[in-house]
C-alpha cells in the first residue's frame, strides 16, 4: 500500500437537473468534489493510504467534505480549518449538441484566501511516494502560484514522486499564464497529465496534423526528467454520447487503449481525474504500460456513469469492467 498526498481545493457542486438552465433553476443535486480531491477518492478505493490537504471553513460545509472524504477513507489529518468559505461552483448539463456549463463561486473561499504554507513541518510529505497537485491551484491566485512551486519542492525535497495534471480552466486563468506557470512547475514534475491542447495552447508547441506521439515526443524534449505523460482523447458525438480513449507516453513510447464508446453519459464531471487516479494506482503498482493505459481509460469509463466528480468503483469493479465491458448483469 503506497502514501499518496492529494493537496487542492475541494467544493460544493450544485447541480441544476438535466434539461433546467441555471437562471431558471429551483433546486440543485449537491455533490462534492475537486481534481485533487476526486484522484485522492479513486487512490483510497484502490486501497491506497492517501492524504487530502485542503483549508475549509469550520462550520457544517467543512464537516460535509471532510464527512465525504472519510466516507471513502481519504485521510483528513491535512485539513486545516480557518477563515474564508467553501468554494462552490454550479453546473448547468449539456443535454444533446448543447454544452455543459459551469459557473465557479470560489475567489473568498478558506483554501482560495490562503497566502503562506500553513501546514507545519516537513512530516506532511514523510514517507509519501507520491505528491499530487493540479493546474487549478496555481490558477486561484498569484500566492497560490508561489505556494505551489514551494510544496513540490518540499515534496521533491522528501523524496516524494510529483504528479502535475495540468486540468487548465478557461474560467480562472489566461492560457498565457497558465503556459507561464506551467514553464515553472514541469522541470520539477515526475508524471503529468498532459495532451495534445495543452502542449498546443500552454506549452507553444505548433499545430499539425501528427498524432498525439508527436506532442508527447516534443513535451518530452522540452521536459526530459518528466517519467510519464497521459491523456484521454474524447470523440464527442453529443452531451451523452462520446468515445473516449487513454494514451499513456513512457520511455518514448506511446500506448493507446481501446477505445470506448460511452452512451449514455450520466456525468462527465472528474472523469479525467478518475483516469489520472488510475494512471497513478499503475505506476504505484509497477504494472505494466499496456495495464497502466487500459485500466486508467476503464476507470474513467466507469466514473461517466455515476452521478458526482468521483470515482466510486474498486479496483476490481474496474478490472472486471476492463476485461468484460459489456452491459451483462454480474450474478
Ligand atoms: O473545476 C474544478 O476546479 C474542480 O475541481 C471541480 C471538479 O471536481 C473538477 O473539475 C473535476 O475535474
Amino acid at each position: 500500500m503506497a502514501k499518496v498526498v492529494c493537496l487542492g481545493e475541494i467544493m460544493m457542486r450544485l447541480s441544476a437537473e438535466v434539461g433546467t438552465r441555471l437562471n431558471k433553476a429551483h433546486q440543485f443535486d449537491v455533490f462534492y468534489g475537486g481534481g485533487e480531491a476526486n484522484v485522492a477518492v479513486s487512490l483510497a478505493n484502490y486501497g491506497h493510504q492517501v492524504q487530502f490537504a485542503s483549508k475549509i471553513p469550520d462550520n457544517s460545509f467543512g464537516e460535509a467534505v471532510t464527512q465525504h472524504l472519510r466516507s471513502y477513507g481519504v485521510g483528513t489529518e491535512y485539513l486545516l480549518k480557518g477563515n474564508g468559505r467553501l468554494g462552490s461552483y454550479y453546473v448547468e448539463q449539456g443535454v444533446s449538441q448543447r454544452g455543459t456549463k459551469v459557473i465557479y463561486d470560489r475567489s473568498t473561499s478558506a483554501f482560495a484566501q490562503m497566502a503562506a504554507v500553513e501546514w507545519v513541518g516537513p512530516e506532511l510529505f514523510d514517507g509519501a511516494d507520491i505528491f499530487h497537485i493540479s493546474g487549478i491551484t496555481p490558477a486561484l491566485s498569484e500566492s497560490w502560484q508561489q505556494l505551489t512551486l514551494e510544496l513540490v519542492q518540499q515534496a521533491k525535497k522528501a523524496g516524494c514522486n510529483i504528479s502535475f495534471d495540468s486540468n487548465y480552466r478557461k474560467n480562472l486563468w489566461t492560457q498565457k499564464e497558465a503556459g507561464a506557470f506551467l514553464r515553472k512547475i514541469l522541470p520539477l514534475v515526475d508524471y503529468c497529465s498532459a495532451g495534445k491542447l495543452d502542449a498546443i495552447h500552454l506549452l507553444g508547441i505548433p499545430e499539425t496534423d501528427a498524432s498525439i506521439t508527436y506532442y508527447y515526443q516534443k513535451m518530452q524534449e522540452m521536459y526530459p526528467t518528466i517519467k510519464a505523460f497521459y491523456s484521454t482523447h474524447r470523440q464527442v458525438h453529443s452531451s451523452s454520447v462520446n468515445e473516449l480513449q487513454g494514451t499513456l507516453f513512457s520511455g518514448g513510447v506511446c500506448y493507446t487503449s481501446k477505445q470506448h464508446m460511452i452512451d449514455p453519459i450520466v456525468d462527465r464531471i472528474g472523469g479525467g481525474d478518475a483516469f489520472t487516479g488510475g494512471i497513478l494506482h499503475g505506476l504505484l503498482k509497477e504494472r505494466s504500460p499496456e495495464e497502466i493505459i487500459e485500466f486508467a481509460t476503464a476507470a474513467s469509463v466507469l466514473k461517466h456513469s455515476v452521478k458526482g466528480d468521483c470515482n466510486q468503483f474498486s479496483e476490481k469493479d474496474v478490472l472486471t469492467f476492463a476485461e468484460s465491458e459489456s452491459a451483462k448483469i454480474e450474478r
